[in-house]
């Protein structure tokens, strides 16, 4: 079968019989679609482009091949069919790519004057000077990466807005909102400054950052905005002493908290807190550690490489002083800008039937490449399948609703035994969970099933309400939603959406806190208590202010002294409690990085951009 048949197929798998019409070009993401179809004869990737670009192009060269009469004059092809091989004609550099005898190339070469200055009219009526501007115009309102900005989130750990804004971003133009910094097109370079998430911007859609320095070194990270929100939330301080990052790769959060915990530090002589970074892939787990080194965070990060988390024992002395876990499990990922993406598709007038004024009076038969009837009862296999892919980068056949209830319901349930598997750490009275995903089943329904459990009634877990949580947060206006939330307005307005396509610029996004008191982990034998009750370690005045002594060091609750050089005392108390056969130590502090070169780290970290491991499905791990 040419590629033309078999896109057509893809497209419109049971065949156009609609006349003029717009439609989705059938159900499931065409990725998926395309890449786990069976039996294709021409390479996925190609069939893939010509689907997308010819989808993408398809309003423009319906009016081309309608006002060109094309079908009327050629009624072996077919609206698709039509689509397909007038796009390669006008718009691919190689043309069609069949033999010029070829009856479908003729159909079209026929008509080389005709489609030409329609093509040239549907500009014009655009109003664009030139077919490279036309390009520009389709690429963005037809991509959806194309309207969504780029966000990148300077890290704290290396630099600073005022730097980069000096430096990476010295050529861009500030601007004032979403809708300003994603209407300039790809060939204009803006900037603008978040509100939300501090040290976060937004750069116009279609700018390449990777090649830059600040990238390269780890200044800037390219991260969604919603994708900022958990360790944003979780807002981790030094009172709240180690965190866990559970699931981290490829690392976007683990960094961000590396870089949260850094700027909150008191004083430079404060406590080290450690985050411990768990991944239970391997191979993620080594991206994760070359994006902690890229990130310069690798001294405060003790990675779990290959760990599973629910392995890990809470009880266990290393996480004795964990306060604060970060939860963002594998999802359905479907909130991941242009994952589902089912192109539209706007398909020429197909001409009057035969025997009707104007139609011709033979009727064609259609030639079919492989000369086989097309009538053919289909292979079953055959059959292109709508398919969901999980951020682990499973697929799923979903070819019902029935079937993705099963997905979804599996996935939930999974997610919810990590949830309680974190609320059972001793000291911890802050976590963050969070999805990528749109549906409830994982989101608000987690959260309320967590809320009700034993796990969390006994050990206090309350839902962190909007009231109390970081500025950002709370004034962010998308929430939970109700009826999901089973009727609660507290834990409803205390979840956290982002909704793709809502002009805030931002991905499908969920994410909650939960909060409770602890009582304070009596100290081990010769350890200091550096970590502790409800308001930190640190002896507080009435107002709320911490004590400090003549130097400005903070003074500690457990001694009545201020901190001395304690940053060391604390590794080395954790340092001394390892190869206690505890899971852990083998990935402890002396990680052995194998020296990378910054492209290489960087392409990584590039792929898991769009900021959740996107899995086998990913955009980037194509390239
Ligand atoms: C959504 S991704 C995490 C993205 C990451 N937080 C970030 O922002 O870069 C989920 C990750 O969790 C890992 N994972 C799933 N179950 C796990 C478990 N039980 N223990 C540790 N890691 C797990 C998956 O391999 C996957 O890499």
């Amino acid at each position: 079968m040419s590629l033309y048949y078999e896109t057509a197929d893809i497209l419109m798998p049971a065949g156009p019989e609609a006349g003029t019409t717009t439609q989705r070009s059938s159900s499931g993401s065409l990725k998926s679609r395309i890449f786990t179809k069976k039996g294709l004869k021409s390479p996925a990737a190609q069939v893939f482009a010509l689907a997308t670009e010819t989808c993408k192009w398809s309003e423009v060269l319906k009016e081309v091949i309608d006002n060109a009469d094309l079908l009327r004059h050629e009624r072996k092809l077919t609206p698709v069919l039509a689509l397909l091989l007038v796009h390669d004609f006008l718009l691919s550099k190689g043309g069609i790519t069949l033999p010029q005898s070829h009856g479908l190339r003729q159909a079209i070469e026929r008509h080389k004057a005709r489609l030409t200055s329609e093509l040239t009219r549907a500009r014009l009526r655009r109003k664009m000077a030139s077919l490279d501007a036309l390009r520009v115009q389709i690429k963005r309102d037809g991509d959806p990466e194309g309207r969504h900005p780029r966000w990148v989130r300077v890290n704290a750990l290396k630099t600073d807005i005022e730097e980069q804004l000096e430096s990476t971003f010295k050529d861009f133009e500030r601007v004032l909102s979403i809708a300003a910094v994603t209407a300039t097109g790809p060939s204009n370079k803006s900037i603008y400054l978040d509100d939300t998430v501090p040290g976060l911007v937004a750069v116009s859609p279609g700018i390449d950052l990777t090649k830059t320095k600040a990238y390269k070194a780890g200044q800037i990270i390219l991260q969604d905005k919603a994708s900022c929100f958990p360790a944003y939330l979780l807002d981790p301080h030094a009172e709240d002493g180690d965190v866990i990052d559970s699931c981290a790769a490829p690392g976007n959060k683990t960094t961000h908290l590396a870089a949260i915990t850094h700027s909150h530090r008191p004083e430079e002589s404060a406590p080290r807190q450690t985050i411990f970074a768990f991944e239970r892939d391997e191979r993620r787990a080594k991206t994760l550690e070359k994006m902690v080194k890229t990130a310069g965070s690798e001294g405060m990060t003790t990675i779990g490489l290959g760990q599973d988390f629910l392995e890990v024992d809470p009880q266990g002395p290393l996480y004795r002083n964990v306060g604060a876990l970060l939860l963002d499990p594998s999802c359905s990922g479907s909130g991941i800008v242009g994952r589902d993406v089912t192109p539209e598709l706007h398909l020429p007038g197909r001409p009057p039937p035969p025997g009707a004024k104007g139609a011709p009076k033979k009727k064609l038969k259609l030639p079919k490449p492989d000369g086989k009837d097309r009538k053919r009862k289909r292979d079953a296999d055959d059959e292109a399948k709508p398919v969901l892919i999980d951020d682990d980068g499973n697929a799923t056949v979903v070819s019902s609703e029935q079937d993705l209830q099963k997905r979804l319901q599996s996935l939930s349930s999974f997610q919810l035994t990590l949830l309680l598997h974190a609320m059972k750490f001793p000291s911890a009275r802050k976590i963050t969970y969070s999805t990528c995903s749109v549906h409830a089943e994982e989101n608000e329904q987690v959260v309320v099933k967590a809320l009700r459990s034993e796990v969390a009634r006994e050990a206090g877990w309350r839902i962190l309400p909007r009231a109390k949580q970081v500025r950002g947060m709370r004034e962010w206006p998308v929430r939970g939603v109700l009826e999901a939330s089973d009727g609660d307005q507290e834990v409803a307005e205390a979840c956290v959406r982002a909704k793709q396509g809502d002009g805030r610029g931002v991905m499908g996004f969920f994410v909650a806190a939960f909060e409770r008191d602890v009582v304070p982990p009596a100290p081990a034998e010769g350890e200091s208590k550096l970590f502790a009750s409800e308001d930190g370690p640190y002896l507080r005045d009435d107002e709320g202010m911490m004590v400090r002594d003549v130097t400005g060091m903070p003074v500690l609750k457990s001694t009545g002294r201020p901190v001395a050089l304690p940053g060391a005392m604390h590794l080395n108390a954790l340092e001394g409690q390892q190869g206690e056969g505890h899971e852990h130590d083998e990935s402890s502090d002396d990680h052995d990085y194998e020296d990378e070169s910054p492209s290489k780290a960087s392409s990584d970290s590039e792929g898991s951009e769009g900021d959740e491991w996107g899995g086998i499905d990913d955009r980037k791990n194509e390239k």
